[in-house]
């Protein structure tokens, strides 16, 4: 398995530009099933594994898909299959996202069911509850959510009883081909949620209110492909903010929007890094001493969850002690005992972390146990003394694209060790240690 080695104590400073938001392509390319006619191009999709996954349900379902240079071009007119396999939605659960598109564009769809994960048990009965409520019949079973209906989904409304991201997206996607107009109560107001409506309409749609808790939704009866341009990840650009934050660095994130970076922005400030924004990205600094801060996750405008383990990474290296809640997530501190490894000082008190600031971090060999976790721990081998091996990196491709070209751009000393390339070392080593034990022993002997 490939390994990603860090040695800390260097400052990073200089300039990373951030890459098109995951979270946002991956409905986006989701939706582009539902056009009928036409081809979509859509531009700064991120070089991701999750894309590349979708982009294969996609083909594996009859679309046309091509990817060249941060452009995805897809033509769903000849969609002739209705069903994705368990192993596409295993690879990566927003796989799941196609249900509402195929269910409003051929009225029917059979889509494995998505398993749990490491941060949670994560159900789609809010996804469900939503096609059901617009006509749609659900049958589970061997693994498979089989769902359908006659004629096309009627509009109706919809009450979340969580914001949820997944199901806000699958639904409002659905919804776009139904008789009548959707309402979307307490629906989740992610910036990711905007970037599909803007999608949706290009294409189309009739999308109103997407942003705020309430989304309205007038069905038409076809959509066609379109142009758009994914907005820029905001996790990546936090991920980015908190490598300057933590190193005492100096750091200008290029691309990315401080209005989808809010919580991010106000705690990072409350601990006392200095941050400039301008309509081009976020200028990071941060020297010296950094208050401890109480860190709670929320759905969005909330903390977000995905920046949990990075922040906690942070306040590792704070005056003080910190609490963070993570209430999105029921199993999201799974990187705790990770850092552990590395010396830090956490105590896990239900859903809440106890972090004790000032610590002496020491690199060690570690496992990423999930996509953010993996991102928190290079984090700390930025700042640990010594030699960090970060293992399970099939997480952290999933949502970083270069994610050690770009630190070692700001000055980390960070590597990519591929499997031969740590065999072959591994063999360099073993030669070197004995040849030494030759030397040392023909030394005894003169
Ligand atoms: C591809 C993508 O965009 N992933 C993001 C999306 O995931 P995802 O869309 O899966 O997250 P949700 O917002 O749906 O999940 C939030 C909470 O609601 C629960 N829930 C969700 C759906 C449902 O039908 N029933 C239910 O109980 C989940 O278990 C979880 O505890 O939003 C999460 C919350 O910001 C982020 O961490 C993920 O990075
Ligand atoms: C949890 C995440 O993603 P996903 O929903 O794709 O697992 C994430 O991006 O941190």
């Amino acid at each position: 398995m490939d390994k990603i080695i860090v040695h800390g104590g260097t400052r990073l400073s200089g300039r990373v530009k951030v890459s098109g938001a995951k979270n946002a392509v991956l409905p986006i390319i989701a939706a582009a099933l539902l056009a009928g006619t036409g081809k979509s191009v859509i531009h700064d999709v991120p070089a991701l594994d999750d894309v590349h996954t979708i982009g294969n349900v996609l083909t594996a379902l009859g679309a046309e898909a091509t990817y060249d240079n941060g452009i995805l071009e897809v033509d769903a007119t000849r969609v002739n299959k209705t069903e994705t396999p368990y192993e596409l939605i295993r690879k990566m659960r927003a796989s799941f996202l196609v249900m509402g598109p195929l269910l409003a564009r051929f009225g029917n769809a059979r889509v494995s069911l998505p398993g749990g994960c490491a941060i949670g048990t994560r159900p789609i009965d809010q996804h469900l509850k939503g096609f059901e409520a617009m006509g749609a019949h659900i049958e589970i079973g061997q693994g498979f959510i089989d769902a359908s209906v006659k004629g096309r989904l009627q509009g109706t409304k919809i009450y979340l009883d969580i914001a949820s991201v997944g199901a806000t997206e699958n639904i409002m996607m659905a919804a776009t081909l139904a008789e009548g107009t959707t309402i979307i109560e307490n629906a989740a107001q992610e910036p990711e949620i905007v970037d599909l409506a803007n999608y949706l309409n290009a294409m189309g749609a009739k999308v109103r209110g997407a942003g705020t808790g309430t989304i309205k939704i007038e069905g038409v009866e076809q959509l066609f492909g379109a142009v758009h341009t994914v907005i820029p990840d905001r996790i990546e650009a936090g991920t980015f903010m908190i490598a300057a934050a933590i190193t005492r660095g100096d750091i200008y994130i290029e691309g990315a929007i401080s209005d989808h970076l809010r919580p991010v922005i106000a705690k990072l400030r409350e601990m006392g890094v200095i941050i400039k924004e301008d309509e081009n990205g976020i200028h990071v600094t941060a020297t010296g001493k950094l208050k401890a801060v109480d860190v709670k996750t929320l759905p969005h405008p909330g903390f977000p969850t995905d920046m949990q383990s990075q922040f906690m990474a942070l306040l590792m290296t704070s005056d003080g002690s910190s609490i963070v809640s993570e209430t999105v997530f029921e199993n999201r501190f799974m990187h705790v005992d990770e850092f552990k490894r590395m010396g830090a000082k956490i105590k896990i008190e239900g859903r809440s972390a106890v972090v004790q600031g000032n610590q002496k971090l020491q690199g060690a060999e570690v496992t990423a146990t999930d996509l953010r976790a993996g991102a928190a721990l290079i984090l700390v081998g930025l700042v640990s003394e010594g030699k960090t091996e970060v293992g399970g990196l099939h997480h952290i491709d999933r949502g970083y694209v270069d994610l050690t070209g770009k630190l070692r751009s700001l000055g980390a000393t960070i590597t990519r060790l591929s499997e031969e390339a740590e065999k072959k070392e591994a063999q360099e080593a073993t030669a070197e240690n004995t040849s030494s034990n030759v030397i040392k022993l023909r030394t005894s002997y003169a």
